[in-house]
């Protein structure tokens, strides 16, 4: 890591009665880099953003936002943050609200340029409560851009946005980013995290589990996948029964396999009388990773709860 880290969180744990939300946290965030917190429901990511945002407060440990105590005065221009629902002021236009975020800030982003960020620029005299689900997830947007801040958190961004809009929202995003300012956002969309994170955290059960790039990630899973056809195609059975093969299925005129170790089953398969040809591996996708990571860790928590 690069310079101080923009946000630092050190052993954090934050309970609600027994429960415990986020359990021991450490983390640090790098300036300028966009960052994907993932888990699955309940892992604690939204109360992770809280705790940044001085949204609530840890039963202990340590958050900073650039050497400083969330919540402090200097931080409030250099934040902006997209929470899941975000509701614009009643009554007023898409225009009259982002001038009215503006006025908050001593050094706001022109209103042309927030109007342009949302893709709401024909729509600028309509009331802001008339527009559509994804509309207001781009005026939440913008209005947590008006600012022009230096960190950005996005809470689930772009639920109810249609594909156009969000591939322009990360386009957007990814720019901010190279611009040096610091991301931090949580999605579901595994694939979204994949394409625009510089770095991947994945959290369950309020602990860390996971670190590093969507590469870095994908890599650490030693389970492949591995498809092949066949002039003589085996039963599932016999490709179940070679060593190392976890999952086995034939479909069509294709074998579906899953394994830890692909060059020892490769060294197999061609050497075998079925005739084997057009063969590929895919590494794990992010969505497998992910799926290994936290039931991994839910199996723990349960046999620890035993
Ligand atoms: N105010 C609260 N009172 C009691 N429990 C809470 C409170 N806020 C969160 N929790 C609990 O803490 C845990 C973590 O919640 P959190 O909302 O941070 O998870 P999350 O990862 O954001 O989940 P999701 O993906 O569903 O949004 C959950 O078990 C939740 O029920």
């Amino acid at each position: 890591m690069t310079g101080a880290p923009a946000v630092q969180f050190r052993n954090i744990v934050k309970a609600y009665g027994a429960k415990r939300a986020l359990d021991g946290l450490d983390l640090a965030l790098e300036k300028g880099k966009v960052t994907a917190l993932l888990g699955p429901n309940g892992a604690g990511k939204t109360t992770a953003v809280s705790l940044m945002l001085h949204l609530t407060k840890p039963t202990s440990g340590e958050v900073t936002v650039d050497g400083l105590a969330p919540g402090r005065k200097e931080l409030k221009e250099r934040i902006g943050a997209m929470l899941q629902d975000t509701a614009a002021p009643d009554g007023l236009t898409v225009r009259e609200t982002l001038q009215l975020f503006r006025s908050y800030y001593r050094n706001p982003l022109a209103l042309d340029r927030l109007l342009q960020i949302a893709g709401l620029d024909k729509e600028k005299n309509r009331r802001a409560a008339s527009l559509s689900g994804g509309q207001k997830r781009r005026l939440a947007f913008a209005v947590a851009l008006a600012g022009d801040p230096d960190m950005i958190v996005l809470d689930e961004p772009t639920v109810g946005m249609d594909v156009e809009s969000r591939s322009r929202f990360w386009e957007v995003v990814r720019a901010l980013a190279s611009s040096g300012r610091t991301i931090l956002l949580t999605t579901h969309y595994l694939e979204e995290a994949d394409a625009v994170a510089d770095r991947i955290v994945v959290i369950a059960q309020g602990r860390l589990v996971a670190d590093g790039t969507p590469d870095e990630l994908k890599a650490s899973m030693p389970m492949r996948s591995l498809s092949f056809k066949a002039r003589r195609m085996p039963a599932e059975q016999e490709l179940l029964a070679l060593p190392g093969v976890q999952e086995a299925r034939v479909s069509g005129a294709f074998a579906h396999l899953k394994t830890k170790d692909t060059d020892a089953l490769l060294g197999l398969l061609l050497g075998s009388d079925w005739g084997v040809s057009d063969l590929q591996i895919q590494s794990a996708s992010l969505e497998s990773v992910f799926r290994q990571l936290t039931e991994t860790n839910n199996g723990k928590e349960k046999e620890s709860d035993q």
